[in-house]
């Protein structure tokens, strides 16, 4: 204790800044850390060396190379190992009052249910995409755990402290959809480098690498539909040309040598785009693309058309050396590799490999060796491959493929770098951002474990010298937020015996009314629609941590959303198949909204659908116009997520471009 001795206790310092009170709690709480990335591993060495006595720390991957800049408790030994369990035994050398259960595992899985969640004091979100954080937050509201919310974009940062009817939840602002491109931009008129990179990691890989999508039976419906012939008949031979080089790819020759990448390159790179060519309408208004020659590249006497080059690439070029490679450290000097570069193959420099501009005979020696090589991958057994820019192979094919693809239109190319950036939507992580952001989630959590909601703030880390930290005083709930305004409650049961209609009566008690059912963005009954009321929630998929959403059709009421639980395990199977919960939840009234201006046109009758077939639940996708008053906001939500299109009247109408989205 004495000074002299240099003997102060572990804690003293904490001690004197957190107060008696919340140190004395801080051993027994119990806290959820989820992810341990960028965020997560700064955020464990705080609560760890603050003192937080029971840590769960939960993340699904394992440690990958380019983690290692940033990830300061893990080392070059650790990579391909649990990011959960290295962080968990780093970390808990720091301080040995703590306890660290490491969970190598996804937070969706059905084990960590609304009881798991409770058993929680507070939980802390480390994590990288929407879909994880959507999950967490409806997870604490179910289970009335507060939870410091929090993300990093290179400098950005920002922390949200959430409580149930207190605070906006995650869900109460609307996040901006991913963006998405036109199809036909996509398959046939690339102007942008980004094209060419969303072609070759969604299109090229899955038709090559992936599921095989037989599209016959579709080709055959459209003849029948009476569409132009000529045009199926392209297609149908299209299809039948990745029929022949998919199985090529997984055909082991003798030799062990194949053509499968040169049969590739050319179906793909010259005869697609004589194809198109053909098409002449479509050239009328923008440069043609250049079909490209496998052995003229590689011997180096290929010469491409100046023209089209030109008239994409220059424009493109310079907009992409600009918008694409902003963040990327170290690449400001990266050369923009433009399609004439090929013939300049000679004086292209050795360079970092990655930010290396590559010449039209990289690319296509890129080309062939990554083919081969996820070739080799398809033969040894791997059933598809999809890209994922930690998987060298499939970036290798993407850079090589997207490169050949922007050179036949004149567009720019890119380096390894760029493509990764690009096709992996990387937001360069910043240690420090990461840092910053886990000392203020530390703070925002000992707001919440002595409750001091007035003291909460939404806290945002800025590219502002002036300003770089602004704190904004919480929000109360969007009223309209069709997840945290929601009534949440618990169900105990054994989905391979209760039913659909029991638990939909035994919720609503009394109050018996009509209402449809939703598990996530799928519809399992409506008021017209009763055929999955009979069947057990295991045959419909609904099992332990997943909800159901009981949603009033008259809009009446707010919708409730069922948790599944387990029942105990003194539960015998001779009682009941369900434990209903006491209280029974009593959803509050919605305020009505004004009734439409009479001119609006009545919403169509609701027609009875066939039942799906019985192997399968069914999908919420049906085409319905509705009128605002009867789609709850929780209902309008889902249907909007799953793709659907809500028109407010009869007559509006739609633009149907296909888009396809970058994920
Ligand atoms: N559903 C999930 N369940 C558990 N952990 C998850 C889930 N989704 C994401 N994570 C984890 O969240 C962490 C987020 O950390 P971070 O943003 O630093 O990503 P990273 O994968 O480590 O880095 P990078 O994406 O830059 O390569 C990752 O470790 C990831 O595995
Ligand atoms: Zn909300």
């Amino acid at each position: 204790m004495s000074k002299k001795t240099g003997t102060l206790k572990r804690n003293f310092h904490a001690e004197a800044v957190l107060g008696p009170e919340l140190s004395a709690r801080l051993p027994q709480t119990k806290v959820l850390l989820v992810g341990a990335g960028g965020i997560g591993c700064e955020l464990l060495k705080n609560i760890v060396l603050a003192g937080f006595g029971h840590i769960t720390l939960l993340d699904l991957d394992t440690i990958d190379l380019s983690n290692l800049n940033r990830q300061f408790l893990f080392r070059k030994k650790d990579v391909k190992q649990s990011k959960a369990l290295v962080a968990a035994k780093t970390a808990a050398a720091f301080n040995p009052n703590v306890r660290i259960t490491p969970i190598h595992g996804n937070i969706k899985e059905p084990q960590f249910d609304i009881a798991w969640f409770r058993g929680f004091d507070i939980v802390l979100n480390a994590l990288d995409n929407l879909d994880a954080r959507r999950h967490v937050n409806k997870m604490c509201l179910a289970a009335n755990v507060p939870l410091v919310e929090s993300g990093t974009a290179g400098y950005l940062g920002q922390v949200q402290p959430i409580v149930k009817d207190r605070t906006e939840c995650f869900d109460c602002v609307p996040k901006p959809t991913p963006k998405t491109f036109p199809v036909c931009t996509i398959r046939s008129t690339p102007s942008q480098p980004i094209h060419c990179i969303v072609w070759a990691k969604s299109y090229l890989i899955p038709q090559l690498f992936g599921e095989d999508e037989d599209s016959g039976g579709e080709l055959d419906e459209a003849e029948k539909q009476g569409e132009n012939a000529q045009e199926i008949a392209t297609l149908r031979k299209e299809a039948q040309a990745f029929k022949v080089v998919r199985s090529l790819l997984r055909t082991t020759t003798e030799s062990g040598e194949s053509d499968a990448a040169k049969r590739a390159f050319e179906k793909v790179f010259h005869s697609d785009i004589l194809n198109l060519l053909s098409m002449a309408d479509m050239w009328k208004s923008r440069a043609p693309p250049t079909p490209l020659e496998f052995d003229a590249i590689r011997k180096g006497t290929f010469k491409l058309d100046k023209d089209s080059a030109q008239t994409n690439g220059t424009s493109n070029a310079n907009g992409s050396a600009r918008n694409g490679s902003k963040s990327a450290p170290g690449n400001t000097a990266a050369p923009e590799n433009t399609p004439n570069d090929s013939q300049a193959a000679s004086t292209s420099k050795p360079s970092l490999k990655d930010q290396r501009a590559l010449t039209l005979q990289d690319s296509l020696e890129l080309f062939v060796s990554s083919t081969n090589k996820l070739a080799a991958r398809l033969q040894a057994g791997e059933d598809t491959i999809s890209f994922d820019k930690d998987d060298d192979d499939t970036l290798d094919f993407v850079t090589a493929a997207s490169n050949l693809r922007s050179a036949a239109y004149g567009i720019a190319g890119k380096t390894r770098w760029e493509v990764k950036e690009m096709a992996g939507n990387i937001i360069p992580a910043i240690a420090t951002t990461n840092a910053i952001i886990s000392g203020l989630i530390v703070l925002q959590a000992f707001h919440l474990l002595r409750k001091s909601y007035n003291k909460l703030r939404n806290v945002h880390v800025q590219f502002k010298p002036t300003m770089p930290l602004s704190s904004i005083s919480m929000s109360p709930a969007n009223p309209d937020c069709g997840i945290c305004r929601d009534t949440y409650t618990e169900l105990l049961c054994d989905p391979s015996r209760v039913t659909l209609g029991e638990v939909v009566s035994g919720i609503l008690g009394e109050n018996t009314r009509d209402v449809s059912v939703y598990e996530d963005k799928r519809v399992l009954s409506d008021p017209d629609w009763d055929d999955n009321l009979e069947r057990t929630l295991e045959s419909l998929n609904v099992t332990r941590g997943k909800f159901l959403s009981i949603v009033d059709d008259d809009g009446e009421y707010e919708t409730i959303q069922v948790g599944i639980g387990a029942l105990p395990p003194n539960h015998s199977v001779d009682e009941s198949s369900f434990i209903l919960p006491n209280p029974l939840p009593s959803p509050p009234k919605k305020v009505k909204p004004a009734p439409p201006a009479p001119s609006t046109p009545p919403p169509p009758q609701s027609k009875k659908r066939p039942a799906p077939d019985d192997g399968e639940a069914p999908s919420a996708k049906r085409p319905r116009t509705v009128d605002d008053a009867s789609f709850t906001p929780s209902k309008r939500r889902r249907l909007e997520d799953d793709g659907l299109i809500l028109l407010d009247s009869a007559d509006e109408v739609i633009d149907d471009d296909a888009v396809i989205v970058i994920d």
